[in-house]
């Protein structure tokens, strides 16, 4: 099967979780990338059946839009029931390194908001430890050189993502070189250099639940 193909598995598997629970007052957060959209696509036939949702990002609002899905303000919402989004790197602890579409930070807030975090994957996405994929880290824009030497004295190679403007106004480093044994601690350590927004590690709000999809099927983890 096609990458693309098991993104699709994964975006119904995660349509199929959450149907049985859909009625007039849910409001569902949904996440940002190809296999959200996905999810957005085929939840969209189902529109009829739940409220409406959080977005986090502005794409995922105006896909949501299009669909006819009433989009929220996440400060009209005390707390969500769901969260699906993609990530760029899974594990079966559940641990996930986000952000590759830069939306990472709406991301987490959206995340924190939410009962129930149900990651969707495809298997290429899946690694025993984090860090094949360059970490991305959402900066203020002056504290762009800062934040990277502070990187370099925790053991990362930070590149700056060149043209890139998050949707809140700031820039994306993306950090390389780094065997990401211990995800909580380097999420905090992250997060305390200051200048720093947020980094696309999800460890210390987690997933719950990861659909996998490989050719064998989608697989769950659950927490
Ligand atoms: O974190 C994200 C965006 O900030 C995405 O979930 C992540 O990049 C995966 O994207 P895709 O589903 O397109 O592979």
């Amino acid at each position: 099967m096609t990458q693309d193909e098991l993104k699709q598995q994964a975006a119904q598997a995660a349509v199929d979780e959450i149907e049985k629970d859909l009625q007039d007052d849910v409001i569902i957060g949904v996440g940002t990338g190809s296999t959200a959209n996905m999810f957005i696509d085929l939840l969209a036939k189902h529109k009829h059946k739940f409220q409406g949702a959080v977005a986090s990002s502005e794409a995922t609002e105006l896909r949501l839009k299009e669909h006819g899905i009433e989009v929220f303000d996440l400060n009209e919402v005390t707390m969500l029931d769901v969260y699906v989004d993609g990530a760029d790197e899974v594990t079966q602890e559940l641990n996930l390194t986000k952000g590759g579409g830069f939306a990472l930070t709406r991301e987490k807030i959206v995340a924190a908001v939410s009962k129930k975090f149900i990651c969707i994957a495809d298997a290429s996405k899946a690694v025993e430890t984090l860090g094949g994929f360059a970490l991305p880290v959402e900066v203020i824009p002056m504290a762009r050189s800062y934040v990277s030497r502070q990187i370099v004295k925790l053991g990362g190679s930070p590149v700056y993502r060149e043209g890139v403007v998050t949707d809140n106004a700031n820039v994306i480093i993306d950090v390389h070189g780094l065997k990401i044994t211990d995800p909580k601690d380097l999420e905090i350590k992250l997060n305390n250099i200051v200048g720093v927004v947020t980094n696309g590690l999800f460890a210390n709000r987690n997933a719950d639940l990861l659909l996998l999809a490989t050719d064998d099927g989608v697989k769950r983890f659950e927490a």
